[in-house]
């Protein structure tokens, strides 16, 4: 690798890596597909002439996406998919490595978009006609399900969770109402009490663990203990994608920890200098409570996702590559 200075990243990269970091793209199929354009873009925005630069600054970029929000594990395993190959042999002109990288991003989107189709596809089919499902925070791949048995003429009702502090529960309901789904807002500390009601539960994923654990915001494994006492089916809704290969040798999925004040104001902190707030947003339901995770590759139960990791990206150990271009990003 060329050791010389890196050159600045496009406006537009900087844009899209604050925007994730900010959440103004958020939910984690989108911030991949962002990731991915956004490497796109820094490829076909590369102004200079050396094969070996590009593919450092390349990595750099990937660095700086992979740095925005640490939870959710489509953001590497996009990045990843989008860059890896650059360190393969015979990837040895610009023109070579600049379509790699444009073709990979843009096969990345397509099939994002094609998994969350299959996703609702299949996910339509455990909804029954009458049922009144629970939701939680915002998940495109939870909500197509639910968008499209309502297409298909079931008659639901979705009670979605506001899920404090940021209330993505609101861009849920909205997205539902705009659809004609019947909907019904609760604030999180409400759902045991309503779990009565409840046929179903059915979220997003952040991140798949090996074990089948799933993370995914704060709050899902209350929901999942509810819906468990009362022997409701649980169900997540995610793109393989999610599934993280780093948990197959034993890496712990990182819980993002934001600030203090999405939840306390700056006045009260100031007031009580010895106050702290722990603000997790993210949190990791056992394989136990889950009936199954619905995937574009069908519904599987959470038991077989180091099944599932394995045939998407190989064993880490044996699959080298993977773990070196994760260095790279830690160095
Ligand atoms: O937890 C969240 C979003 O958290 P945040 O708002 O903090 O990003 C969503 O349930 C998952 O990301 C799945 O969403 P999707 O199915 O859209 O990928």
């Amino acid at each position: 690798m060329s050791q010389g200075v890196v050159r600045a990243f496009p406006p537009e990269v900087l844009e899209i890596a604050r925007k994730i970091r900010d959440m103004e793209i958020r939910g984690a199929g989108r911030i991949a597909k962002a990731a991915a354009e956004a490497l796109r873009i820094a490829a076909l925005k590369y102004e200079g002439e050396s094969c070996e630069e590009f593919k450092e600054y390349m990595l750099k970029v990937a660095e700086l996406l992979v740095s925005t929000r640490p939870t959710a594990v489509s953001l590497p395993n996009a990045v990843n998919y989008v860059v890896s190959q650059l360190k393969k042999p015979g990837i040895d002109s610009l023109e070579k490595a600049r379509s790699l990288v444009v073709s990979r991003a843009s096969r990345f989107i397509e099939y994002a978009d094609q998994a969350l189709s299959k996703i609702s596809e299949f996910g339509e089919k455990v909804i029954r006609d009458g049922d009144t499902i629970l939701t939680h925070c915002n998940s495109a791949a939870a909500t197509g399900i639910l968008v499209l048995a309502h297409k298909k003429g079931k008659d639901i009702t979705v009670y979605a969770t506001e899920t404090r502090p940021k209330f993505q529960g609101y861009i849920t309901a909205e997205s539902l109402l705009r659809e004609g789904v019947r909907v019904r807002i609760i604030p999180e500390s409400a759902v045991r009490s309503i779990m009565k009601r409840i046929d179903k539960v059915v979220v997003g994923a952040d991140t798949v663990a090996a074990n089948g654990a799933v993370v995914n915001k704060v709050g899902t494994s209350l929901i999942a203990l509810a819906a468990r006492e009362r022997g409701i089916d649980f169900f997540v809704a995610t793109e393989t994608f999610k599934f993280s290969p780093f948990t197959l040798i034993g890496d712990i999925v990182p819980i993002e920890f934001r600030a203090e004040t999405e939840i306390v104001d700056e006045e009260m902190l100031a007031r009580h200098p010895k106050l702290r707030v722990l603000n997790p947003a993210f949190d990791v339901t056992p394989p136990d409570f889950i009936t199954g995770i619905i995937t574009e590759i069908g519904i599987i139960p959470p038991q077989a996702a180091s099944i599932v990791i394995e045939e998407m990206y190989g064993h880490p150990v044996m699959h080298e590559s993977l773990k070196a271009v994760e260095e790279d990003f830690a160095q």
